[in-house]
């Protein structure tokens, strides 16, 4: 049996601003995504159904998770009947803003368009994605990118390869929670894509939703305020929980991770202008069909 191994990478968001609500109660958003060098791994392997496995117990392995509902959609957007057993090595905090679980999902949608030789375009993948999450369609690009409406328009751009601190406070911070906050911030003004992305760390941009994740989970504070004491930046992520610094150099990031207070945990990761996924994809993807018709068993992929 030959099984297919694809990365599911984490993002930032460097900068968040509200600038507006939909009709249908949505907000209208500026963000600037980091893709990360870190990430969750997905396995696919073919079966007769469909299921997933997950190493850590407060995973979900049902319909709920992300990955099962992208393999689910593309079978009814497709009428494809084939299964898959997919194992899941969870690595990103759930909830944590760090976007794992709609990277998860977007590597299901290329990972089993590929098993089940659906032969999907880029486009149709990130459309399905994004009725699974506003996140879901810049993971199926896989470029660092300017995103805009509800994440959905994306600019592709080229960051400097920084280092990141990443720490998760332990805390799980509902997306719908901090949208839902009655004080949050929500008529920033639109700005222009700056020529230098360097000026989306300063104070002219921010996130908008870190006041009311503050309010609402006060260590979200303590965690800013640790992180800026330690390497003069800090800003949250999505709607929380984790906060991230840019380092001047990934060691500097390992020190700190060694001194960080009881039930925070953390990574250190490099953000990368095209996803982990896709630098790989189309050489394992060849791999792979070619092993599939040669009828060996071989595992394809990192
Ligand atoms: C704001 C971001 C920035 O990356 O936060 P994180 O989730 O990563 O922290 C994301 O766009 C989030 O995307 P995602 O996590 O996929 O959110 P969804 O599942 O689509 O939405 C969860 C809920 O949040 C609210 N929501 C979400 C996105 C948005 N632009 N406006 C909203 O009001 C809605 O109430 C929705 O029902
Ligand atoms: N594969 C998955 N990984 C993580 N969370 C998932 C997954 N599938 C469904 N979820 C649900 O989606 C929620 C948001 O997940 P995640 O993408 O990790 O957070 P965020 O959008 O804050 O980065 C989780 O709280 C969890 O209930």
């Amino acid at each position: 049996m030959t099984m297919l191994t694809l990365p599911a990478p984490g993002k930032l968001n460097l900068f968040l601003h509200i600038t507006g609500r939909r009709p249908d109660g949505y907000h209208e958003l500026q963000t600037l995504f980091a893709l990360l060098d870190q990430g969750d791994t997905l396995h696919f392997a073919p079966a007769d159904t469909l299921t997933l496995e997950c190493d850590q117990a407060e995973v979900p392995t049902d319909h709920s998770n992300l990955i099962l509902r992208a393999a689910r959609l593309l079978q009814t957007h497709t009428g494809c009947q084939q299964g898959a057993r997919i194992v899941l090595e969870k690595h990103l905090p759930m909830g944590g803003g760090v976007g794992g679980g709609s990277s998860d999902a977007a590597s299901a949608l290329l990972g089993l368009n590929a098993l089940w030789g659906l032969n999907l375009s880029e486009d149709t993948l990130a459309e399905l994605g994004l009725s699974l999450g506003a996140d879901v369609p810049v993971f199926v690009r896989g470029k660092s990118a300017w995103a805009e409406g509800i994440g959905e328009r994306i600019t592709p751009v080229s960051l400097p390869n920084d280092a990141f601190l990443v720490i998760h406070p332990g805390i799980h911070v509902s997306t719908a929670r901090i949208f839902g906050d009655r004080q949050l911030t929500r008529d920033t003004p639109v700005s222009k894509l700056p020529a230098s992305l360097e000026v989306v760390l300063t104070r002219d941009f921010r996130n908008d939703c870190e006041a009311a994740a503050i309010r609402q989970f006060p260590e979200i504070g303590e965690l800013l305020h640790w992180l800026k004491q330690h390497t003069g930046n800090a800003r949250m992520t999505g709607t929380g929980a984790c906060c991230f610094a840019r380092l001047a150099e990934v060691q500097q990031g390992q020190h700190l991770l060694q001194q960080l207070p009881q039930h925070w945990t953390g990574f250190v990761a490099r953000g990368c202008n095209t996803s982990p996924l896709h630098q790989i994809l189309g050489e394992t993807l060849a791999k792979f069909r070619e092993t599939q018709n040669s009828g060996k068993s071989a595992q394809i992929g990192k």
